[in-house]
């Protein structure tokens, strides 16, 4: 069994995989791993992989230290099934890395649109030949509404959670559809475009904000919230030989 352990900004995400097949995921805290001794000993693991986009507290490091297995550290050196092009491999983060070669997985041979709503919301392009060529980084939902709060001197912290109505009818609502609405539409303004330039492009969408869309759009995208996660746990197998 494979060890897959995606941290986060937000949440650390904990998986358990046979092979290709994911048995069991569990979110704990950035901080503290706090599952991850009982997942551990529920299963039998071989081999594990960690990537993280943050600098990991003393106590995390601690408990990955522990693990009687063999850990691969997702990083610029590890040897990758796509090919990277990104200028600056060094300061990738691998959770899109991950993404990217679980979608190309899936669909080898397609020019691929990778979106990634969590704290930050990503964008990555690979293409038809398995080449990954970067992508785009904009605010999370959550970031969206703290920073509407945190920068202005009148807005309240809304939550995404209320009425929700296609033009604000006070602040609340203005705010709620303006964060939603802007995330949809610069979704699908990445969609729009790149279609335009690969008509057969094929999009995933994945992370921790799942939110609505316009049916027209709904219809060529693959939900899959587990796409880091199953990503991983393929660049682990792909380095089987090697840990
Ligand atoms: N149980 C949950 N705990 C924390 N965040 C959650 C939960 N369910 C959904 N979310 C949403 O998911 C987002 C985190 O998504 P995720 O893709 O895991 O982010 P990251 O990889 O950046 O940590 C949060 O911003 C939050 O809006
Ligand atoms: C862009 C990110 C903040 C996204 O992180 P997430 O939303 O998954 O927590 C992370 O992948 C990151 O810190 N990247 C480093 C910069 C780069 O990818 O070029
Ligand atoms: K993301």
């Amino acid at each position: 069994m494979n060890l897959v352990i995606d941290i986060g900004n937000t949440v650390a995400k904990v998986a358990v995989f046979d092979g290709f097949s994911l048995l069991e995921v569990v979110y704990d805290s950035k901080q503290n791993l706090e599952h991850l001794k009982d997942i551990y000993h529920k299963y039998h693991f071989e081999k594990a992989i960690v990537a993280t986009v943050i600098d990991l507290s003393e106590q995390v490091l601690a408990q990955l230290a522990l693990l009687p297995i063999p850990v691969l550290w997702l990083n610029e050196k590890t040897p990758l099934p796509v090919e990277n092009l990104y200028e600056t491999p060094q300061t990738l983060g691998y959770d899109r890395m991950a993404a990217v070669v679980a979608a190309n997985e899936q669909f080898p041979g397609r020019n691929i649109l990778v979106v990634d709503a969590g704290t930050c919301i990503t964008y990555e392009f690979v293409d038809a030949e398995g080449r990954y060529h970067g992508g785009n980084i904009s605010p999370g939902l959550q970031m969206r509404f703290r920073a509407l709060h945190q920068f202005t001197g009148r807005l309240p912290l809304v939550r995404r959670e209320g009425r929700e109505l296609p033009m604000g009818k006070d602040t609340e609502t203005a705010i709620r559809a303006g964060v939603l609405k802007g995330m949809e539409y610069e979704i699908s303004g990445y969609i729009m475009a790149m279609k335009h330039k690969y008509p057969e492009l094929l999009v995933f969408l994945t992370g921790g904000d799942d939110f609505s869309f316009d049916t027209n759009l709904k219809s060529i995208i693959f939900a899959d919230r587990f796409l880091v996660l199953k990503g991983l746990n393929r660049i682990l197998n792909y380095n089987n030989d090697k840990i």
